[in-house]
């Protein structure tokens, strides 16, 4: 894959920005990456570990000539970043970010970019419960979706390079507006967190009562909610500040779905629990026809050729 940008500049250094580093090297999409990092401690990080070929300590210092620059902080975080970086920015430079809510996201940096730099937020749909400058992998967007939410006037060659540098990366790449995004990803990704988070929650609730029997006998389906359980508080507590209409909307559809089979369980209903289980069956049948990979690791995956 050929070079994409001379220079890119990566702000926040946790699970995404090192696995972009990571990918952009393995590709050779870029002939410098610069890194910047709130704290000291993840800076020294990332200098130890080869993260980026240059850390700088600020984010003036990293952004500036900068062809494309990524912002890679929590989403709660995206606006004040976007005015930090602004008078630093090089005209006709592209800021993207990699946030998992798209409209609060735009709301909050396109007012403090000035005229001339193009803006091109995307959201690989890629992760792991980890983060850190330590966490990321060249390989976590292979094969995965990364979704490209232009804003309005867009410039398209801008958006072009920015969807060359995310299939260059490994992923696969579809366009989408910011409103559809996050309703989609409420039903995809931001309810089904929270579902984890309760359910973890109610049983460590219930310690007292089940002793350490919850982790001893976990199953796997308890298990797979405590993997995400455990992802990084920040970015989750930003995740639902931000995108409070649609995780409503979802998990008010949620509760009224939940109470029917509750119930259903309650009433002894059998036919009602066996047909929305063959409808919900219906479904996975449904996303492996469709041609992604189903076995655990990888669900998810988009399937190659
Ligand atoms: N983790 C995932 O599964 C995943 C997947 C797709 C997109 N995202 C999105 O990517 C972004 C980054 O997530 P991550 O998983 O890499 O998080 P992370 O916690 O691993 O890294 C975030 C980094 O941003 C830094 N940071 C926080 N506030 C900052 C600030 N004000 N200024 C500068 N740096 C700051 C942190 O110190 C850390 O280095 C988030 O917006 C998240 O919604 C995450
Ligand atoms: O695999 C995981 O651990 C994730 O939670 C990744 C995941 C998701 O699939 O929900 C989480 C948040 C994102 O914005 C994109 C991807």
């Amino acid at each position: 894959m050929a070079q994409v940008y001379d220079r890119v500049a990566l702000i926040g250094l946790g699970l995404i920005a090192s696995s972009m580093f990571w990918a952009i090297r393995r590709a050779g999409l870029a002939g410098e990456v610069t890194g910047y990092a709130r704290s000291v401690e993840t800076r020294d990080t990332a200098r130890e570990i080869g993260l980026c070929d240059r850390v700088c300590d600020s984010a003036a210092e990293a952004v500036e000539g900068a062809d494309l620059v990524v912002l890679c902080v929590p989403v709660g975080a995206m606006g004040a970043v976007a005015a930090e970086i602004a008078p630093a920015l090089k005209p006709g430079a592209t800021v993207s970010d990699v946030g998992s809510v798209k409209k609060a996201v735009i709301e909050a940096v396109a007012p403090h970019l000035p005229a001339g730099v193009h803006f091109v937020p995307a959201h690989p749909l890629a992760g792991t419960e980890h983060s850190g400058p330590r966490a990321g992998f060249a390989e976590l967007f292979d094969n995965r979706w990364c979704l490209i939410v232009p804003v309005e006037g867009s410039d398209r060659d801008a958006v072009a390079r920015v969807e060359a540098l995310w299939q260059g990366m490994g992923a696969q790449t579809d366009e989408m507006d910011a409103e559809h995004h996050d309703l989609v990803l409420a039903v995809t990704s931001h309810a089904p967190h929270l579902i984890a988070y309760t359910m973890v929650g109610v049983a460590d609730d219930l310690r007292r009562v089940t002793d350490s029997e919850v982790i001893k006998y976990s199953a796997a389906g308890f298990r797979d909610f405590t993997r995400i359980a455990a992802s990084d508080p920040t970015m989750w507590r930003d995740v639902f500040l931000n995108n409070k209409e649609a995780t409503l909307e979802i998990l008010g559809r949620f509760t009224e779905e939940l109470f029917a089979l509750q119930r259903a369980i309650r009433t002894g209903d059998g036919d009602h629990l066996f047909a929305y289980f063959t409808r919900t069956r219906a479904i996975r049948r449904g996303i492996i026809e469709a041609g992604q990979d189903t076995d655990a690791p990888d669900f998810g995956r988009v399937k190659k050729g």
